[in-house]
């Protein structure tokens, strides 16, 4: 059986390189930091995701470098190194193409890639938690040996994520339609907002905050992811090229409701069909809405006071009422849970909206 016994050298110490060096830390794996930008590699090592110079050598190399430079950093890693090789980008087809247009024998490397991240980037953006409960992609080639598949499956468990393996292709496919797209969606609705007027974004509720999120993510890393991903994506965005020229041409005319109502019908129909936490199935949960002074501890007793109705709060959104000095806290729970936490919350003299 092949065990994770490190050390792992880390090649590129931004978001992901940092958050997989804390992660292992916790399990008191040795991890090699290294980073093209000394600075990277220093502020890594400094919040405590591994050592810049480690004299022994890796037993496995994670590439966490911009997908463009992935390819050569393998083949690098690769001669440098025998060691197991595996990368994080976000596409899988390119890193490949590119090792193999250096080197032949790619046997010790196997693509991987940790869904989870964040519109932030850089070692300060790294935690060490980002990937429990997640799912990390396993997605060997024709020649990757079978070993290396499985040391690479111990470093996603070691980060606390779940593994599915799947092969490079169907791999682009399925990010091109959970990630990429979602991506230009966010990017394109937020790109309407720049010359909006600021009365109008006064108006900003949790709606337009949810779809614009990921639009803050780095232009730079994401031409690049969505460039190498190019033609699964073309093919989703003609489907929605024509799905919106049918809204527009039915907006022109009478029987509009009938195609918004379609539109929004399947729009249901696909958001049901997202995994929900931890990658189990979808499940209903309920939200309940507490107002809450805007004073320090209150989010604490009101926690406490959820954990004493035995409701798990599985998902939360503080916002905070304009001019108010109140904020209001979203607890998602599951249905079971709810009537308790209402009677137990509103006992306790909160202000609770179902
Ligand atoms: N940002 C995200 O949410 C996710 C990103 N990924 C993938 O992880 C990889 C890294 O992304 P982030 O950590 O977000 O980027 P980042 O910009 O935070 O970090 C990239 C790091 O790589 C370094 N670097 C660039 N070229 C290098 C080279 N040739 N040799 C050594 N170091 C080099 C940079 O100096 C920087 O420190 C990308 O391939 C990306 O597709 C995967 C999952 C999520
Ligand atoms: O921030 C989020 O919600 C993300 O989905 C982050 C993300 C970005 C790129 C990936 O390849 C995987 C995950």
């Amino acid at each position: 059986m092949t065990e994770l016994r490190g050390p792992v050298r880390i090649v590129g110490t931004g978001l992901i390189g940092t958050s997989i060096g804390l992660a292992l830390g916790r399990l008191g794996v040795v991890v090699e930091l290294v980073d093209a930008d000394p600075e990277n590699a220093l502020m890594a090592e400094r919040i405590g995701a591994g050592a810049r110079s480690v004299q022994i050598e890796p037993q496995l190399v994670v590439v966490a470098v911009p997908p463009d430079h992935v390819g050569e950093v393998i083949a690098q890693q690769l001669r440098q190194t025998d060691a197991i090789v595996t990368d994080a980008a976000s596409v899988k087809g390119k890193p490949l193409t590119d090792a193999k247009a250096i080197t032949d024998d790619l046997t010790r490397y196997v693509g991987s890639h940790p869904m989870a991240g964040s519109e932030r980037n850089g070692p300060l953006a790294g935690r060490a938690d980002l990937f429990d409960g997640a799912t990390w992609a396993i997605t060997p080639h024709a020649t990757s040996d079978p070993e290396g598949v499985q040391l690479v499956r111990r470093l996603a468990e070691a980060c606390g994520a779940r593994t599915v393996e799947m092969s490079v292709e169907d791999h682009d496919l399925a990010v091109a339609r959970v990630s990429h797209l979602p991506q230009l969606m966010s990017s394109l609705a937020a790109g309407t907002l720049v010359d909006a007027p600021s009365a109008h974004l006064e108006l900003s509720g949790q709606g337009v905050r949810d779809v614009t999120r990921i639009a803050a993510s780095d232009p730079g890393l994401w031409t690049q992811i969505v460039s190498a991903n190019s033609p699964a994506l073309s093919g989703l965005l003609e489907q929605i090229r024509d799905e919106l020229d049918r809204l527009l041409v039915a907006l022109s005319k009478e029987e509009a409701a009938e195609e918004v109502t379609a539109v929004l019908h399947r729009g249901v129909s696909g958001a049901v069909r997202v995994p929900g936490k931890h990658g189990t199935p979808h499940i209903d949960l309920v939200t309940v809405l507490v107002t809450i002074p805007d004073r320090p501890g209150q989010l604490a007793r009101l926690f406490a006071d959820a954990a004493a109705s035995g409701a798990n709060v599985e998902d939360l959104r503080i916002d905070h009422s304009p001019g108010r000095p109140v904020g209001e806290v979203e607890l998602a729970v599951k249905p079971g849970s709810v009537d308790q936490l209402v009677e137990v919350l509103t006992e306790r003299g909160w202000s609770v909206h179902r």
